[in-house]
């Protein structure tokens, strides 16, 4: 198998995220049909929640042993527990209050009312993390992480020009300064990303035309953190026509 990175497009946001969740299902059966656990990274995000939420609605939804999925962020925000701007809790609501996964499998970050300060708490997550790898290392085998990609490029809470994106020795990072609000997050690291087998981007709209194509131009990672996203087996870029205007043809696969 490569690692190429491919590019499906869709008609609109609906199609996309009907899609992802299809092939979701899928590759998930799969993956629990050659190991006993599936790790997912999951996103914020008005596309990769509605991903969500279509896992939710499909009549496929239960074909899924979801006792043996454990689910992780790719980042959050540093607001209360239940706030409905944290990732965990809209995920919460669009689907994983609505499947059999053990609450022990959900692995939400901290929140900024439990105690903890963002340094303790992005290293918590970062132990957590490695409680789950296997055989010293650091991180569990993520089969599928989903990401959102910001107009500006950024992925996770890693954005363009910050320290973030730059950092390899760790696998949690606390970010502060975000320059969207709020300000301080708990984000992965790129290299905690990329070490997941599969890289699913999820991105609509006419205001992530120009990030896209700069990402699949070969701009640099610190300028367009998309740029940067590369799964071990296979990243795709699942977007809608209008997020695709400055994909270049040649890395269009057929749609279907
Ligand atoms: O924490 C955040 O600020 C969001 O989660 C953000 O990172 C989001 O994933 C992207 O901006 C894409 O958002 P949309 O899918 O809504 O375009």
């Amino acid at each position: 198998m490569t690692n190429e990175r491919r590019v499906l497009v869709h008609s609109d946001k609906n199609a996309l995220s009907g899609s992802v969740a299809a092939r979701f299902l899928t590759k998930t059966v799969d993956i629990l049909e050659e190991s006993a656990e599936a790790h997912i990274v999951l996103t914020g995000g008005s596309v990769g929640i509605a991903v969500l939420a279509a896992i939710n609605s499909s009549s496929a939804r239960d074909t899924v042993d979801w006792s043996r999925v454990h689910f992780w962020w790719g980042d959050d925000r540093w607001l209360p527990e239940g706030d409905a701007e944290r990732n965990d809790r809209q995920a919460a609501d669009a689907l994983l209050d609505h499947i059999a996964v053990p609450g022990e499998n959900v692995h939400p970050f901290a929140t900024s009312d439990s105690g903890l300060d963002l340094d303790t708490a992005a290293l918590a997550y970062a132990e957590e993390l490695a409680e789950h790898a296997e055989d010293g290392a650091s991180l569990p085998r993520f089969d599928i992480t989903f990401l959102g990609v910001g107009p500006d490029g950024h992925i996770a809470s890693l954005f363009p020009d910050q320290p973030g994106i730059r950092v390899t020795e760790t696998t949690t990072i606390p970010v502060r300064n975000s320059p969207k609000p709020p300000p301080e997050r708990l984000s992965l690291t790129r290299p905690a990303i990329n070490s997941s087998e599969r890289i699913w981007l999820v991105l609509a709209g006419a205001d992530k035309a120009s990030a896209l194509g700069l990402a699949l131009a070969g701009a640099s990672y610190t300028d367009v953190p998309a740029a940067g996203a590369k799964g071990r087996k296979r990243t795709v870029f699942f977007v809608d026509q209008e997020a695709a205007a400055e994909v270049p043809e040649s890395l269009i696969a057929p749609s279907y």
